[in-house]
């Protein structure tokens, strides 16, 4: 099971798209790094005929200067050939992963819950999609020649040492032991200093952004001693930590590069290489490529240390990444259908959110809206109104019943048809980076001009757009002209009134409830909702008296159903809190006078 797992999560199994250009990479990789080997084989040779003129025969063939020169030539240019189409091909192969994954990702979580999305913040998808995406790409494009190089070379050096002469190649491995000895001392507890030093960094930047943040806090009740004394401590940990790693490892772990740098290897070879060729019992071309070869061996020790690291960094983007294509998608019906009207009915529909495990957030929900017809969802906070506002365009699927539009399950419309049938406007409005008039029309792209200035004028927003220096060309956006938060949601409603849907679902603001904004927003609100199925989630009561029924919420389920009048009769949780209203409005009315 868990080999399974690992076999369908593993850095391998997201790179199968492009797993031939891994493997001819590898492939050209190898090749380079035996034709280097071989080119350095051949140099000593040219070299020990320079010096001797005693010129090896191979099958038949004279290897004198001409000829060595020949083959030397001819094996640079393959050693350079292929590590240069190696470097080509792993680049190409980089550049489509990152296209199939950034395709796969877009198109997965464009057919998963909007809900994940919501809960997961978009920060996080942006993350995965940007920064682990590109990881990977580097992984592809610069480690998969490294590998089959640091493979190959090594053990080919080797073989080839020990064909040569296996005192030199003992000579040689001897330092490469030693190297890795004092490597290994070096990082023996490499994995909790490491745990702590990424502990006290991580809490740095928290110190930091709490500083940051905290700014309009602090610059109000506090001195900036508390808070900045947060900071100074975690900075102190910190060069702590830090010092305590550095005096643990640095010297050993830069004693041990020191080893396996080539120089010493070169020397030891060098060492025996001498005695030997003294004693007679060594040729001086054996010596030569010995020194040419055991320092290439040396010299790619470095990178397998350096590349374990970039295998664990590049693992961890695969799991994200996978993670991410295995949240379950929403069903989506073949036969979509498509509903002719457009009343709205909960039927014992169940809701529990996935990252909570035993809580219901709606339990046994039965309601019906009729179409035309104006519905408020009241209740204390916390009590499932979003919830409820957010299952009717699929933000997620209920756990059990169904939501019908029209007599339809929403599950059979197709999400296009279902996208058209409803509309929200959410407290918390999102701009795009766009100017005022594309913020507008998108949400109908065949509108007129005519047609987004007749929405603007509906919302309330016409005359301050016009006012505007750009008019409906200024930015809107974080980046954007300064909207204030009544402002943007005038234009959010300018969008819905363009979109014109039948079904409007709306967080009723509070947040802007400045006088002047709060009657243009309900302006705009009204024109929003004639003719139309509404269903509002109320924060004050006073603007649902009218509703055509009130829906009211306590702990995930409905207790109590009807109109205003209907519901203060009944003396249950509505009275209590259209009592608490009133006296908020009051003291809110008092408070007004003496401010007066
Ligand atoms: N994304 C989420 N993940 C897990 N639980 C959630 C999530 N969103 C809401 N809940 C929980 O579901 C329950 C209902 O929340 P909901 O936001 O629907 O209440 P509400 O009546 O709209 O509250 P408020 O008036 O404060 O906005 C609460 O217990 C809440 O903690």
């Amino acid at each position: 099971m868990k080999k399974q797992k690992e076999k369908k999560y593993g850095l391998w199994a997201i790179m199968k798209p492009v797993m031939f250009e891994i493997r001819l990479a590898m492939l050209l990789a190898a090749i380079g790094s035996l034709s280097l080997i071989t080119t350095l084989i051949v140099l000593s040779l040219t070299l020990s005929n320079i010096m001797q003129d005693t010129p090896l025969e191979i099958f038949g063939i004279k290897l004198d200067l001409v000829n060595t020169i020949i083959l030397l030539a001819i094996m640079t240019v393959i050693a350079f050939l292929s590590r240069f189409y190696a470097f080509v091909v792993s680049h190409l192969g980089a550049f489509r992963l990152e296209q199939i994954l950034r395709t796969n990702l877009a198109q997965h979580l464009a057919e998963v819950p909007l809900g994940y999305i919501i809960s997961n913040g978009s920060g996080t998808l942006k993350k995965v999609m940007q920064n682990d995406v590109r990881s990977l790409h580097t992984f592809v494009a610069d480690s998969v020649p490294m590998i089959a190089k640091s493979i190959v070379a090594p053990f080919t050096t080797l073989i080839v040492l020990f064909i040569i002469d296996f005192r030199l190649a003992l000579a040689s491995i001897s330092i490469l032991i030693l190297g890795w000895l004092t490597m290994a001392y070096a990082m023996r507890d490499s994995k909790e200093l490491r745990e702590k030093y990424d502990q006290s960094q991580n809490d740095i930047n928290k110190a930091v952004i709490e500083f940051a943040q905290a700014m309009p806090v602090v610059r109000t009740f506090d001195d900036g001693t508390s808070s900045f004394k947060r900071y100074n401590n975690a900075l102190h940990a910190y060069k702590e930590n830090l010092n305590n790693w550095m005096r643990t490892s640095a010297i050993p772990a830069k004693l041990g590069m020191i080893i396996l740098s080539p120089l010493p290897t070169l020397l030891a070879v060098l060492f025996t290489g001498v005695i030997l060729l003294n004693n007679d019992s060594m040729e001086l071309f054996a010596l030569i490529t010995a020194l040419f070869l055991s320092t290439g061996m040396a010299d790619s020790m470095m990178p397998i240390m350096w590349l374990q690291n970039f295998i664990k960094k590049s693992q961890a983007s695969a799991l994200k990444i996978q993670e991410i294509l295995d949240i379950p998608t929403l069903s989506i019906s073949k036969n979509g259908q498509t509903p002719t009207s457009f009343d709205l009915e909960f039927k014992n529909v169940f809701f529990k959110y996935e990252n909570v495990e035993k809580n219901y957030a709606l339990e046994n929900i039965n309601f019906r809206i009729e179409s035309g017809s104006v519905t408020a969802l009241v209740g204390p906070s916390g009590a499932g109104k979003s919830t409820i506002a957010k299952l009717i365009p699929r933000f997620w699927d209920v756990n059990k019943g169904e939501i019908c539009i029209g007599g339809v399950n929403i599950k059979e419309i197709e999400p296009q048809i279902l996208m058209n049938t409803v509309s929200f406007v959410f407290q918390d409005t999102f701009l795009f980076q766009d100017t005022i008039y594309n913020n507008i029309k998108m949400a109908n792209p065949k509108a007129t001009k005519e047609e987004v200035i007749k929405a603007a004028k509906a919302a309330q927003i016409h005359d301050f757009i016009e006012s505007l220096p750009k008019g409906y060309e200024s930015k809107a956006g974080d980046r954007g002209t300064n909207l204030s938060g009544g402002q943007k949601q005038r234009i959010t409603i300018a969008r819905a009134i363009l979109r014109d849907t039948p079904i409007i679902v709306l967080d009723e603001a509070t947040a802007f409830a400045d006088p002047e904004n709060e009657e243009e927003i309900v302006k705009a609100l009204a024109n929003l909702t004639v003719n139309k199925t509404v269903i509002m989630i109320a924060h004050r009561l006073s603007t649902i008296k009218n509703a055509d029924q009130i829906v009211v919420f306590d702990q995930g389920k409905i207790s109590e159903i009807g109109k205003h009048e209907e519901l203060l009769e009944n003396k249950g949780i509505y009275k209590k809190l259209w009592e608490n209203y009133e006296k908020a409005s009051q003291w809110n009315l008092e408070k007004g006078k003496t401010n007066e």
